[in-house]
């Protein structure tokens, strides 16, 4: 046994995975052997989460079968529906509402109570439900708490497309399906991050799905996670209200000691392949707008944070100003993230039950030795 220390688990192997490579002095990411680039410019959220969950990329009529099968799940219980608007009434944060509702998705799943957790044909079927759930929870309790209806999810239209047009009461134009379902692709597996080695611990324990994709949002929520893409915004909006420039702003923000969002990361050494992807994405949006503000900004912080402190930016960066020009709400942006990430986690959870052991590591004790035991009363 080991007795060397290694803080927030760096650099330790602790699994074997068929599912994502990162080469993070290369700035590579490949999920079951393609790149990131190749899927995020050719494949839909569907075919990836297919691709994760089985293994290989789906035949058109695969594609077809699965894609259907997630979509006639995307309506949720009209219990679950109160349940949104008790949360929206109580003005829950976003991303605890979320967590909130994934955990009682459970009640209204018949094979929430399968004996055999590990079941893989159960647990496809399970994840495809909260998959297919998790956006329409997300759109309604967003309209909610805006005092609008709840748009009821469509069959006819793609994850991304619909998600849309459950937020927005319209479907969305072509260039933002397909910049929304772009994300939606980038963001869905990424290794053993934290929020993905949450739900495999939960896993591990032979704990069920649901346990462990609420595990999974709890930890995704921390903003040195998936909390970072929505504190980017609210820098980009922080800088747009003060009377400085990006650059002082943030040669400020670094000198009182703050950490600038979206920028350092545990594997990567280089920028972030995604955020090379995002970036191009933000700055077609602002084209488009004819408004090229926040990429600019954005642009300037990462010129000068790359200068100053040798950090790139990671995926959390450009996805700020590209959800921010689509018109999402900024508080959700780290509950979108979770909407597309459930298909990793899904996946490290079934690789996880194939060939499950325990996870339980061990904390060296610094604590007090040899304390004599004091009654309360003469404490
Ligand atoms: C989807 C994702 O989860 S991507 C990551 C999203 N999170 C963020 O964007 C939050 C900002 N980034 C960070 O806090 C970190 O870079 C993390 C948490 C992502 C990675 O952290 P770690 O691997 O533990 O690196 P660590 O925190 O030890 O940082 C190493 C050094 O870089 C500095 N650093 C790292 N990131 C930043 C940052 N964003 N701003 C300023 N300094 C930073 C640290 O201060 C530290 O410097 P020091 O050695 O002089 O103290
Ligand atoms: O891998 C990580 O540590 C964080 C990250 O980029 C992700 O989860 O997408």
């Amino acid at each position: 046994m080991s007795d060397d220390l290694k803080r927030g688990l760096e650099g330790v192997l602790v699994a074997e995975s068929e599912l994502s490579y990162i080469d993070g002095d290369a700035g590579q990411l490949v999920y079951r052997g393609h790149t990131i680039e190749d899927l995020a410019r050719n494949a839909s959220y569907e075919e990836v989460v297919y691709l994760l969950w089985h293994g290989e990329l789906p035949t058109r009529e695969q594609l077809d079968e699965f894609s259907t099968a997630m979509a006639e799940e995307r309506e949720l219980d009209d219990a679950v529906l109160d349940e949104i608007r008790a949360l929206a009434a109580a003005d829950e944060v976003p991303m605890a509402a979320l967590r909130t509702i994934v955990s009682s998705l459970s009640a209204y799943d018949d094979d929430a109570d399968h004996e055999d957790v590990t079941d893989l044909k159960t647990n496809i079927k399970k994840g495809c439900r909260i998959t297919a759930k998790i956006p329409t929870a997300l759109a309604a309790f967003n309209r909610l708490r805006n005092g609008e209806d709840v748009v009821h999810p469509r069959t006819d239209l793609s994850h991304a497309a619909n998600f849309l047009y459950m937020l927005n009461g319209e479907e969305p134009d072509d260039v933002l399906a397909e910049t929304f379902d772009m994300a939606l692709v980038l963001h869905a597996d990424h290794g053993l991050n934290a929020s993905t080695f949450s739900a495999m611990v939960t896993a591990s324990t032979l704990s069920d799905l649901h346990s462990a994709v609420t595990s999974a949002i709890g930890t995704l929520a921390g903003s040195l996670h998936g909390g970072a893409n929505a504190n980017v915004m609210r820098m980009l909006k922080e800088i747009d209200e003060s009377d400085k420039d990006p650059t002082q702003w943030v040669e400020d923000a670094l000198e009182s000691g703050r950490r600038v969002p979206g920028f350092g990361h545990r594997v990567y050494n280089v920028k972030d392949p995604r955020a090379k992807i995002l970036g191009e994405k933000s700055e077609a949006l602002g084209e488009a707008a004819g408004d090229m503000k926040w990429y600019d900004y954005s642009v300037a912080i990462e010129d000068y944070i790359g200068e100053e402190k040798g950090l790139a930016p990671n995926v959390d960066f450009y996805s700020a100003s590209t959800y921010y020009q689509m018109g999402i709400p900024v508080d959700i942006y780290t509950p979108i993230f979770a909407m597309s990430r459930v298909g990793g986690w899904i996946a490290h959870v079934i690789e996880q039950f194939e060939d499950n052991r325990l996870i339980r590591p061990r904390a060296r004790y610094v604590g007090r030795e040899d304390q004599t035991f004091t009654p309360i009363d003469e404490r």
